[in-house]
């Protein structure tokens, strides 16, 4: 099998994230979902989830699914880096993402969300294509729509080609070479402890020299931002007039009429360029002549991110082989 399925930014002025449609049960329950390389739980809003948690999101009834069984006595609980968080309970039921369908996924059903989900109306929950092992389920974890539907894909991969403010797609099972340019690099994995955890050979900010320098993070398709080591952000935002790293806005800021400086990000050989407009996240709140940038520091979280801003600059293979790599392509 092989499919492909749009990831369609959830906000008009800036990409906070992205949300793909997925069909569940029987007759089909249609959700926009999160997928988000960075964890590995399937989990949606659902008619577990109490009402004043749940604001215009669509939601996952089991008890209008005739193929939906309760996972009798699992439950599951997560807490993402940004601190949001949910937790529930769990059933299986067919699910299918860009027309690849998983007879006996694992849902799990939402019975508490945190705020910040609330508030985000166009998510209806998350796809985890992390690594099995990342899987809340307790007391057995499953596995990921990924995981589950590897063995029917064409090639065990899937690919990610985000976009600036603009619909990409997710493609299952196959690598469309019309959407990239020249060649794709692969790098290793490393899958301990279950993210798709990489190397890049280092970075330059604008037209200045490349900093050849061992770079390892996470992948992560559900972090809209990068978080990169301090030595670096300061070197980018140095070249920023009036950028400073605002404790009161959590980061770095600069007036939004500067002139930002390109970001580029090498992987082996190749190089990937983050254009100004990328690295110019958003203005801190509607209006405001000040605005957040795009990477930020990575000292307080321990792991390097490239999530969303790094990502829609590069056509992303993320190969299931045994053992996985990773691909970037310019496009
Ligand atoms: O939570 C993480 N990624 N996904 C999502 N963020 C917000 C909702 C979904 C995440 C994963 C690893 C590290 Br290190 C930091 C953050």
């Amino acid at each position: 099998d092989t499919g492909s399925a749009a990831a369609t930014p959830i906000d008009p002025r800036f990409d906070i994230a992205y949300v793909t449609p997925v069909t569940i049960g029987t007759p089909p329950q249609t959700l926009q979902l999160d997928l988000d390389t960075g964890s590995s739980d399937l989990w949606v809003f659902s008619s577990h989830t109490p009402a004043s948690q749940v604001r215009g999101q669509q939601i996952y009834s089991p008890d209008k699914s005739t193929t939906s069984k309760l996972l009798d006595g699992h439950t599951w609980s997560i807490r993402y880096g940004d601190g949001s968080g949910s937790r529930g309970n769990v059933y299986t039921d067919n699910f299918a993402i860009g027309g690849i369908m998983v007879e006996t996924q694992a849902v799990e059903t939402a019975e508490e969300v945190s705020s910040s989900f609330t508030t985000e109306d166009n998510i209806d929950g998350l796809v985890g294509l992390g690594f099995s092992t990342l899987n809340t389920v307790s007391p057995e974890g499953q596995l990921t729509f990924f995981d589950n539907a590897k063995p029917k894909l064409d090639a065990p991969v899937f690919t990610a080609d985000l976009k600036y403010m603009k619909e990409g797609t997710y493609d299952f099972g196959f690598i469309d070479e019309s959407k990239y340019t020249g060649e794709i690099t692969y790098v290793p994995v490393d899958t301990d402890p279950g993210y798709w955890t990489f190397t890049s050979s280092g970075y330059g900010v604008g037209s200045g020299t490349f900093s050849s320098s061992p770079i390892t993070g996470i992948a992560d398709t559900g972090t809209s931002l990068v978080y990169l080591p301090t030595a670096i952000v300061t070197a980018y935002y140095r070249q920023v007039e009036g950028a400073t790293n605002s404790r009161s806005y959590g980061g770095y800021v600069f007036p939004c009429n500067s002139t930002l400086p390109p970001f580029v990000f090498g992987i082996g050989e190749a190089k990937f360029t983050i254009p100004p407009s990328y690295m110019s996240y958003a203005a801190v709140t509607d209006g405001s002549p000040t605005c957040f940038g795009g990477l930020q520091s990575s000292s307080g979280i321990g792991i390097n991110i490239w999530g969303d801003v790094a990502l829609k600059a590069a056509f992303v293979v993320f190969n299931g082989e045994e053992p996985p790599t990773i691909g970037w392509a310019n496009k």
